[in-house]
């Protein structure tokens, strides 16, 4: 049965933004312009739509910069930001999944990479609705291929999961969805048109056609 929006628990968000984005170059991608305002204030902005916090996830070096990238935010002074900042570097999004969802006071919290500017919160609050009860809810693509940076999980439970992947010799991050009461969305089943949602941007390239769509 499909959920209801009343079924929908709140939640939180965490943004993903560690790593070393080698893909992209030197710059950090976090606070890389796109089209006018840094990458994560997109992300930021998009989610203050569904949430009250949001919790940003990077190495301690980053957090002044993406400090910067998102103030004086407009309009959003009802949203409340932390950052959950990485104790061990480079652990992939795994790591930064456990450390983010550990920040987390909500029972739920949607998880997004920083490099989704065209993320979606009536997706998320889709996700949010049918992960209730569950330990979350994440979308499998036509390609097979999960979805785990746009997704919403229980906090608890996913951070736990991470923790054992981390310490297991198998450390993808599908290991952690297998671990725990995750519901499968297949992208044809979902009721909420995903868009560019699932978009990243891992490269300038992939930056430059972005800003092209989004000041067209
Ligand atoms: N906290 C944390 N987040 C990470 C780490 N690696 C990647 N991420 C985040 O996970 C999301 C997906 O990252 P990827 O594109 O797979 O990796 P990346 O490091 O950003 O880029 P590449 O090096 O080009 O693969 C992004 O939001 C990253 O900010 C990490 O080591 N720690």
């Amino acid at each position: 049965m499909t959920p209801t929006p009343r079924d929908q628990p709140s939640f939180s968000a965490v943004i993903l933004a560690g790593g070393y984005a080698t893909r992209f170059g030197d710059d950090d991608k976090a606070v890389a312009d796109l089209a006018g305002k840094p990458m994560i204030r997109h992300v930021v902005e998009r989610l203050s739509e569904s949430v009250d916090t949001i919790v940003v996830n990077c190495r301690a070096e980053q957090q002044s910069p993406i400090e910067s990238a998102l103030e004086p935010l407009s309009g959003d002074s009802t949203v409340t930001r932390e950052f959950a900042i990485d104790p061990i570097p480079d652990l992939g999004p795994v790591g930064g999944i456990k450390t983010g969802l550990e920040a987390v006071s909500n029972e739920y919290a949607a998880v997004v990479a920083c490099d989704m500017p065209f993320c979606s919160p009536p997706l998320l609050e889709e996700l949010a609705a049918r992960a209730a009860g569950h330990d979350g809810a994440v979308v499998r693509l036509e390609d097979g291929w999960y979805q785990p940076t746009h997704a919403v999980y229980r906090a608890q439970p996913m951070a736990a999961a991470c923790g054992a992947v981390l310490e297991s010799d198998d450390k993808r991050i599908v290991r952690a969805l297998e671990a725990i009461d995750c519901v499968v969305v297949e992208e044809n089943d979902l009721e909420t048109p995903v868009g560019s949602a699932f978009e990243s941007i891992d490269t300038k390239e992939a930056l430059l056609e972005a800003e092209r769509r989004l000041t067209r």
